[in-house]
């Protein structure tokens, strides 16, 4: 499990991340919303390590691994998918998926699951990551974040800039690998339907601050919606 407490974090002199107290558990979707610039990607860099954090516990397994540098986070089994997505746009989908695997000792493979979560990515296999549609890309990364076979998925803005079809897929997969049991999922997103369907639990930003969480089947007589509307 993943417990975040009291955690604080600045930019230089702004305070961004405001006493954040945060779980995720195995097994479940933990969606976390809010408007631009509330400070959800500033979290999730937080938790893992690309950005520093002036005070609080990030806690992932027990041990507290606040000051843990990214790499040792990953290695501790936690996949993130950054938002944009940060392809390597000149190396092929295979060496992309071999990126995710770059930490693991040498000769490891990349998981046929991969191809069957995706089989796009299968056909694609030789193709320039930069040649792929954005939406092909999002399912890219997030195959990188999952070819260790992480414990945990930290998915940043999965949908954006991306087509129905695709967005749907990856509601499935994202469902999907949550039901498994072995694997908790938080998934930042500004796209209200696609966080409702999906959430075990929400948690809602505002100004660096949680304003409201509860189990994701409340969240329509919550009125989260409204407090996300732009
Ligand atoms: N590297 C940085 N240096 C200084 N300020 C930053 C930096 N990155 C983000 N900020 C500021 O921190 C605040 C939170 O930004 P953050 O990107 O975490 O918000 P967000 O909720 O993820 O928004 P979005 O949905 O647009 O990604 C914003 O005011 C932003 O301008």
């Amino acid at each position: 499990m993943l417990k975040i407490q009291n955690l604080h974090q600045f930019y230089g002199g702004s305070h961004i991340l405001r006493d954040v107290n945060l779980k995720a558990e195995k097994g479940k979707i933990t969606v976390l919303l809010g408007r631009n610039g509330v400070g959800k990607t500033t979290l999730l860099k937080s938790l893992m390590g690309l950005v520093p954090i002036r005070s609080g516990r990030i806690e992932w397994q027990g041990a507290d691994i606040s000051r843990r540098a990214p790499y040792d986070r990953a290695r501790s089994g936690m996949g993130y998918v950054p938002q944009g997505r940060e392809i390597f746009s000149r190396l092929s989908v295979e060496d992309n998926l071999r990126m995710g695997l770059a930490y693991k000792p040498g000769g490891a493979r990349i998981p046929g699951e991969l191809f069957e979560l995706f089989p796009v990515l299968k056909t694609m296999l030789h193709r320039r990551g930069g040649d792929l549609s954005g939406g092909q890309q999002q399912q890219l990364a997030i195959a990188r974040a999952l070819a260790p076979k992480p414990q945990i998925l930290i998915l940043d803005e999965p949908t954006e800039g991306i087509q129905p079809s695709i967005i749907k897929d990856i509601g499935r997969v994202i469902r999907m690998l949550a039901n498994r049991g072995d694997m908790a999922i938080l998934l930042c997103e500004q796209y209200y339907d696609f966080a409702e369907e999906l959430a075990d639990h929400y948690v809602v930003m505002e100004r660096g601050e949680v304003i409201a969480s509860g189990p994701g089947h409340e969240m329509q007589s919550q009125g989260v919606r409204q407090l996300v509307a732009i």
